[in-house]
């Protein structure tokens, strides 16, 4: 059994008719989407807010009803995929290029839950590369204040033999941190250099995370 496909079937559960469902970007939310989209079949009545360009084609496929955030005040749940994910819930995302608009819907949530396979659960945050969402005007200057914050090695992300290109038209920057010792401290300071939109840090934010084992299990992540 997949385990991601696991932890996104076990995540779609929480789902109730007449909610409106953030829907993540990933091949984990991909499983997602899926899901949601047999249950729509089924008879459940949701709307959908999607966190890409992606994941808003696929629901429209699936006949998932999106609208959009001038028709809401509020999303009830969102399930998105992650590629870090510490005890504390904590989270780095982005590995998709999705993080801005993954932060946007995830802040207008009032739960995240955010599905992994195993491999994604780690002590401390950092040993995935950080992805940060950049402005391409001045974006060496942007890099200059990053090295100096960061004192790691960065890249900006490809495409071919072209940067990446996110669905607002920014750029990704990828950072090695290595271990992150103060992850909310980072996020706040990261956010405060000129030409950085957002950070792929997710902190605080997940109300749960559901992992999938390659064993068939599912375990949930709560706070304690
Ligand atoms: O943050 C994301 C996209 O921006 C994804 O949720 C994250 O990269 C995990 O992807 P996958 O489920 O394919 O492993």
């Amino acid at each position: 059994m997949n385990s991601k496909k696991l932890a996104a079937e076990h995540a779609v559960q929480f789902i109730k008719s007449g909610m409106i469902v953030g829907l993540g970007t990933g091949s984990t939310a991909h499983f997602a989407i899926h899901a949601i989209g047999a249950r729509v079949q089924a008879g459940l009545t949701i709307q959908a807010i999607a966190t890409s360009e992606q994941s808003e084609a696929l629901a429209r496929e699936l006949e998932i009803p999106i609208v959009s955030f001038q028709e809401v005040n509020e999303i009830d749940l969102t399930i998105d995929g992650a590629d870090e994910v510490d005890s504390d819930l904590n989270v780095i995302k982005g590995g998709g290029g999705a993080l801005l608009r993954e932060k946007i819907v995830a802040s207008a949530s009032r739960e995240l839950i955010i599905i992994v396979d195993e491999s994604k659960v780690v002590s401390q945050l950092g040993a995935f590369p950080l992805p940060i969402e950049v402005v391409p005007f001045g974006i060496e200057m942007t890099m200059k204040k990053l090295a100096a914050l960061l004192e790691c090695p960065l890249t900006v992300r490809q495409s071919g033999n072209k940067p990446f290109v996110t669905d607002n038209e920014h750029y990704i920057v990828d950072c090695h941190t290595g271990s992150i010792a103060d992850a909310g401290k980072l996020t706040r300071e990261l956010n405060m250099i000129p030409g950085v939109v957002e950070n792929g840090l997710f902190i605080g934010m997940a109300a749960k995370v559901i992992v999938g084992y390659m064993d068939g299990a599912v375990r949930e992540l709560n706070h304690t």
